[in-house]
């Protein structure tokens, strides 16, 4: 996918963050919290067309390379709009920065990972969250990231379930894996979120991560853990321990690649896979 852009005055340096907005319907104009005078890293990168559909990770090259990556994804509020807009990371200055306009093409490359820890303590700081960037590395050392994010949050079910609905639909990541609050303790509800939120369900992850846990204890019949899809996301829960991580996501990461292909839309024969 291609578009036409215009750079801002600003001249723009590798780790600067950029919004990426359309001047068709207002939204150059529409106002930004992000919008300091003196902040010129949040200049404008002003597309002349309805924005496009760019998910988490993407990157955009000009026409000597690779120029920003989508890293968030929202709306500004304005004059009765909310303008779609996203926010950028430079990740390689232009080599002439002009007014003149600008071909950028949309290119993804590797998976984009939100990791989710449902924690009561480790929200409250009471315990240093170890599982969530288990789950980073774990994925990254099997598949090439193009970009992640992590983020903690009491046991909450509502806002787990608006999280994972903005991760999947607004922001687009390809993997939404969440850790902890898959037991039966009083506050655990991360299935119940999770539930509300997928559109489909992978029963053949969940029955995975369950086998693969009864061969190491049998504590992993506790888990209520669901796998499903939203949008073109996969949402996976595991449970909160860093050891039941490591020992459910083994069960479910050779598959993984392959299914978001297909969520995303590959046509190819899956028997060469
Ligand atoms: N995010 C985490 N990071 C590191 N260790 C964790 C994490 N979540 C759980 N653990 C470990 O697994 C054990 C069992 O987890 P459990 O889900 O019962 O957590 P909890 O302490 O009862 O509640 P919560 O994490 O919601 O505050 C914890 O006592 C802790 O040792
Ligand atoms: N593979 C594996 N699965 C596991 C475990 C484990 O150590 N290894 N712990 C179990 C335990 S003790 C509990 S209580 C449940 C739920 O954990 P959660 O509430 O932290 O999500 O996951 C279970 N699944």
């Amino acid at each position: 996918m291609t578009f036409t852009v215009s750079l801002p005055e600003q001249l723009l340096a590798p780790g600067m963050t950029c919004l990426l907005v359309s001047d068709v319907m207002g939204g150059a104009s529409s106002f930004s919290p992000l919008d300091q005078p003196d902040q010129p890293g949040h200049a404008r990168i002003v597309c002349h067309a309805p924005l496009p559909d760019l998910r988490a990770g993407t990157f955009l090259d000009g026409p000597q390379g690779p120029l920003c990556q989508i890293e968030w994804s929202g709306r500004l509020p304005g004059n009765g709009t909310a303008t779609p807009c996203h926010w950028l990371r430079i990740v390689a200055a232009p080599q002439a920065q002009t007014s003149a306009d600008l071909q950028l093409t949309a290119r993804a490359e590797g998976l984009s990972l939100a990791w989710v820890t449902l924690s009561d303590k480790g929200s409250q700081g009471l315990r240093e969250d170890t599982s969530g960037p288990a789950i980073e590395e774990l994925v990254g050392t099997r598949y090439p990231l193009s970009l992640a994010k992590g983020f903690v949050l009491p046991d909450e079910p509502r806002a787990l379930r608006a999280l994972l609905t903005d991760l999947a639909l607004v922001q687009g990541f390809d993997l939404v894996l969440t850790t902890g609050g898959t037991g039966l303790a009083p506050r655990d509800t991360t299935p119940e979120a999770t539930l509300a939120a997928i559109e489909k369900r992978l029963p053949g992850f969940e029955l995975a991560m369950t086998m693969s846990s009864l061969a190491k204890t049998p504590h992993g019949a506790i888990s209520r853990a669901v796998a499903g899809t939203l949008g073109r996301t996969i949402i996976v829960n595991l449970p909160g321990s860093p050891k039941a991580v490591r020992e459910n996501l083994q069960a479910i990461l050779p598959a993984l690649g392959h299914a978001s292909e297909k969520l995303k839309g590959d046509p190819s024969d899956c028997a060469t896979a």
